[in-house]
């Protein structure tokens, strides 16, 4: 049996690579650092299959040296870096991965307001130091319970954000494009994008990274914050402008900021960022738990193998090209 030809630009689980290897002859890139498409350009000429990892711009350039390509993949939900009408225009479907990683990254994106809140890693730090002595106090955190959560892009990982929130004792209000149908049930409230900057004692954004929200929190957006207020990104690094950032943490013009995502993406050591002190910072691990990994890499294998045998795709983007 021919076995199809399928690129994969980085590294993935084994159990899903095992389940691709079964079907395919693959063209793996074996470096840490990412490929450059001069790279890929002699693999993705043979491929009918591409799996995407590491954040590879896929857009027409690199498409137009890949003819033959039936299906691209990749193991997450955010596809700001694939260019999904060029790979519409080509009738080449696309595969997400939503859905399998909500509650994990909520659990991180809640674990990160509460890290922050309570000043649990410093106080680590602060232990480890060998400076806990009797009656010299650690400096003290702050409260979530009645406190107001916003929300910045209310789908499905918001909605399991809210969740946490609610059980901790905060309100929720979000702001979306449009308000969701199914507020009452979720026990949230809309706000304007104003109103909510002005409210929230925490904001945690989750949109996704488009033309819209590229931005959408810069030095406008900050001193509309209370002073006091806490901003979590877990959504993708461009979402907020790091130098605007920077300037409200040292100007206290906002309290905290934690960050799950940052733009650049690693932030390199030496980044401004990354002097200040209030502020934490963790490497993009949102759904970086064993079992949702493996979920991801076999959604998107999966996704991979049906796209290859001329298949509907479990999860795809542009469903218009999703084959029947
Ligand atoms: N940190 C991580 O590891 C991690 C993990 C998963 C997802 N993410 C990011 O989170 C994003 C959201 O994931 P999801 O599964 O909840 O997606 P989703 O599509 O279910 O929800 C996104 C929500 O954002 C809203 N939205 C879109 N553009 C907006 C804008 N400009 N302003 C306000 N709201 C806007 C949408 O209406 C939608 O309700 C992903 O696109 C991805 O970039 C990050
Ligand atoms: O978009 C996603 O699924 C995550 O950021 C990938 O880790």
């Amino acid at each position: 049996m021919n076995k199809h030809k399928v690129v994969i630009t980085g590294q993935v689980l084994p159990s899903a690579l095992a389940a691709i290897k079964q079907q395919c002859e693959i063209y793996q890139w074996q470096e840490t650092t990412p490929p450059q498409l001069a790279d890929l350009i002699p693999w993705l000429q043979q491929a009918e299959g591409l799996f995407v990892t590491g954040n590879i711009k896929v857009n027409d350039t690199l498409l137009a040296a890949a003819p033959g390509l039936k299906v691209i993949v990749q193991p997450a939900v955010g596809y700001d870096n694939i260019d999904i009408k060029a790979c519409t225009s080509r009738q080449i479907p696309f595969g997400n991965t939503p859905g399998v990683l909500n509650e994990t990254t909520a659990d991180l994106a809640f674990g990160l307001l509460m890290t922050a809140a309570r000043r649990i890693h410093e106080s680590w730090a602060w232990v480890r130091d060998g400076k806990w002595r009797p009656g010299v106090h650690f400096p003290l955190g702050i409260d979530l319970y009645n406190k107001t959560l916003g929300i910045v892009g209310m789908g499905a990982i918001g909605a399991a954000v809210a969740k946490r929130a609610q059980v901790s004792g905060m309100k929720v209000i979000y702001y979306n494009r449009r308000p969701r149908t199914d507020q009452e049930q979720l026990k949230v409230e809309y706000r304007t994008f104003s109103e909510l900057l002005a409210e929230a004692d925490f904001i945690i954004v989750l949109t996704p990274l488009t033309p819209e929200s590229r931005g959408l929190f810069g030095a406008e957006e900050f001193a509309q914050m209370k002073p006091t207020a806490y901003l979590i990104n877990a959504a993708r690094g461009p979402v907020v402008d790091s130098q605007a950032l920077y300037t409200a943490l040292v100007n206290n013009e906002i309290a905290y900021a934690a960050l799950d995502v940052t733009d650049p993406e690693p932030l390199p050591a030496d980044h401004p960022l990354l002097t200040l002190p209030n502020i934490l910072v963790v490497p993009h691990i949102g759904s970086a738990t064993i079992e949702t990994r493996n979920k991801m890499a076999m959604l998107a294998a999966n996704n991979l193998l049906l796209g290859l045998a001329g298949k509907s795709l479990v999860t795809c983007v542009n469903t218009e090209v999703n084959y029947r």
